[in-house]
């Protein structure tokens, strides 16, 4: 993977850990109701301080904030057991970033519906295709494809990568595809099923939509793809020749990123797949860390026929929702 291709934004964090500590030491902890309805306004006196990625890259890295970890204690063994107060800085900070480029939300059915997810190795989903998984490869994918209310923007946040492990990224604009494979993608051919990380979404009894590949948005091309929870299989032979070019596409147009402590890897999920190399859990509270926020963007547009879609039942926890 070619290294060190990754736009880098430095940010300047005084006034955003000052913000921070301030909603901290009103409120407690991140999941704090009250501190969350505080946060458009605390991130609006941000200013520009982070704007979305250029669309034409689709994705940066915003470094400057601090990188010690002497606080923090041991790396929870899984999602559940973090602690809510140990970390509060960092959570606050990643839903002010996220709440100054757009609204952070969560998922009910997603790490007991917080808006910030700790992504860490789980003893038992070594395997798996989620976030919690290690020896594997994590096959490049949109963030939630199933879902038609999927995230615009993800946040992903560094408190430790002590291996060095390279998160995978690639933009479907950089890709290069002939019009009759963007053609042939942008057909409602195949459903994308819900990953493991929803087991309710999983037993779902309804019927899987069938939704594009490809299309073109207001800034360029855009993907909605998860191959490792897609039936290719149920595809006539040229989509699926076409589906395969795709991935080798995006295989080689992908760079690596090896966030450092710090670091706030964003993404736009309508653009960019994203993904990781295998590596070696730990499991001695040293591992690898980060803290991950969805982000809606109100004004972007999605295919209109994503309206119309169930989501298997899954439903978004979505603080700021009107009505
Ligand atoms: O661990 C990583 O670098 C990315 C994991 C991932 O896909 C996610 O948290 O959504
Ligand atoms: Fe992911």
């Amino acid at each position: 993977m070619g290294l060190n291709v990754t736009p880098v934004r430095e940010i300047s964090p005084d006034t955003l850990l000052d913000r921070a500590n301030a909603l901290i030491s009103t409120y407690k902890t991140a999941s704090n109701p009250e501190l969350i309805q505080q946060l458009p306004q605390a991130a609006a006196e941000l200013g520009d301080l982070c704007p979305p990625p250029d669309p034409a890259t689709g994705l940066h890295v915003l470094r400057g904030l601090n990188a010690d970890d002497s606080g923090l204690g041991a790396t929870p063994s899984s999602w559940s057991d973090a602690s809510p107060t140990r970390t509060a800085e960092w959570d606050v900070v990643m839903l002010l970033l996220a709440s100054a480029m757009g609204r952070p939300f969560g998922w009910e059915g997603q790490q007991d519906g917080r808006l910030v997810h700790d992504i860490v190795p789980s003893r038992g989903h070594e395997h798996e295709q989620t976030g919690a998984s290690s020896t594997v490869t994590l096959a490049a994918h949109n963030e939630d494809a199933f879902h038609h209310r999927r995230a615009h923007l993800m946040l992903l946040g560094c408190l430790r990568n002590p291996d060095q492990v390279a998160t995978s990224a690639a933009s479907v604009r950089h890709a290069d595809l002939d019009d009759a494979d963007v053609e042939a993608l942008s057909a409602p051919v195949l459903p994308i099923l819900p990953d493991d990380a929803y087991d309710k979404a999983r037993h779902s009894p309804l019927e899987p939509p069938r939704v594009p590949t490809l299309w073109h948005g207001e800034d360029g091309l855009c993907l909605r793809f998860d191959p490792a929870y897609t039936p290719l299989e149920q595809a006539g032979a040229d989509y699926r020749a076409a589906y395969g070019r795709l991935c080798r596409e995006l295989d080689r147009v992908k760079v690596g990123v090896r966030l450092e402590p710090g670091d706030v890897l964003v993404i736009d999920n309508d653009a960019v797949v994203h993904g990781r190399e295998p590596f070696r859990a730990r499991y001695d509270g040293t591992d690898r860390w980060l803290k991950r926020v969805n982000v809606r963007l109100p004004d972007r547009d999605r295919p209109s026929a994503e309206a119309a879609e169930h989501g298997y039942g899954q439903q978004p926890i979505d603080p700021y929702e009107e009505g």
